[in-house]
């Protein structure tokens, strides 16, 4: 279970958008929010800017609240990191980044070493993380031979391997043609872990449990699909052909 109490993250005016002669010190990008995610799958959607990575980047401490707190299973992110780290697996749009070792294999071999599997069955666990992405019969290629789709297949594997209890995927697919992120969403819906997925398809928001859309650093609308897609598409469509930030 995932819970955000009044968290907000404020960042110093310096980095933030909208520096100003007189703007104040701090620019807040997320504005405060609780929620409590329990469904096995949510998706996160909502304009360029808006907030949705931040949001998303606060659920495994890779972002720390500037007030409130996050829990994921009880584990608060600032107190408990390295444990929350370990429960929370991340996977980001750009698979090439998470992608160290030269072939598939050994990648995966990287982040088995990591668990607690024992030596004498690590190789079997590499084949079999492998295979439930549909990816051991490229095991031992390189990988700069993979496309996209199979980077970022193997990207995720690799976030598999460390099992953890939730996956948060900030715009998987986003690089993907549609071939692929049909395949990748597939995917991640029949994951058993709980799956947090940021993302701009909005056909693959409509596959969740909840959806969120966030909009101007806040949560603006939070439900059935859709009625949340419903509510983003009404958004989105009073700022069609305008192009202020968020
Ligand atoms: N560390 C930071 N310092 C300053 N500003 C930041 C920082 N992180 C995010 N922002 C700003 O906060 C806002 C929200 O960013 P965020 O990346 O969460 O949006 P997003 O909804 O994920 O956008 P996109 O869909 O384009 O990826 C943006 O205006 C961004 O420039």
């Amino acid at each position: 279970m995932i819970e955000l109490d009044s968290v907000s993250v404020s960042v110093p005016a310096s980095a933030g958008a909208r520096r100003g002669q007189d703007q104040p010190d701090e620019v807040t990008i997320l504005q405060p929010t609780t929620l409590t995610l329990t469904e096995r799958s949510v998706a996160v959607i909502g304009a360029n800017g808006s907030g949705k990575s931040t949001l998303a980047r606060l659920l495994n401490g890779l972002v720390l609240p500037t007030r409130g707190y996050v829990r994921v299973d009880g584990l608060d992110t600032h107190d408990d990191g390295r444990a929350v780290r370990r429960l929370v697996g991340f996977v980001f749009s750009d698979a090439e980044a998470q992608l160290v070792m030269p072939t598939p294999r050994e990648d995966v071999a990287l982040s088995v070493r990591r668990t607690g599997v024992e030596r004498s069955r690590r190789a079997e666990r590499v084949e079999e993380v492998l295979a439930s992405v549909g990816l051991l019969h490229l095991a031992d290629v390189s990988v700069h031979a993979l496309s996209g789709g199979q980077k970022q297949l193997l990207a995720l594997a690799g976030v598999l391997a460390t099992e953890p209890r939730v996956l948060v995927c900030d715009e998987p697919t986003t690089l993907l043609d549609l071939r692929w992120r049909t395949h990748v969403t597939a995917l991640l819906g029949r994951l058993e872990q709980q799956v947090v997925h940021v993302t701009h398809d909005l056909d693959a928001a409509l596959l969740a449990e909840r959806v969120l859309v966030v909009d101007h650093g806040r949560v603006v609308a939070d439900g059935a699909p859709d009625e949340s897609v419903a509510a983003y598409r009404a958004l989105m469509a009073t700022r069609v052909g305008t192009t202020d930030e968020p």
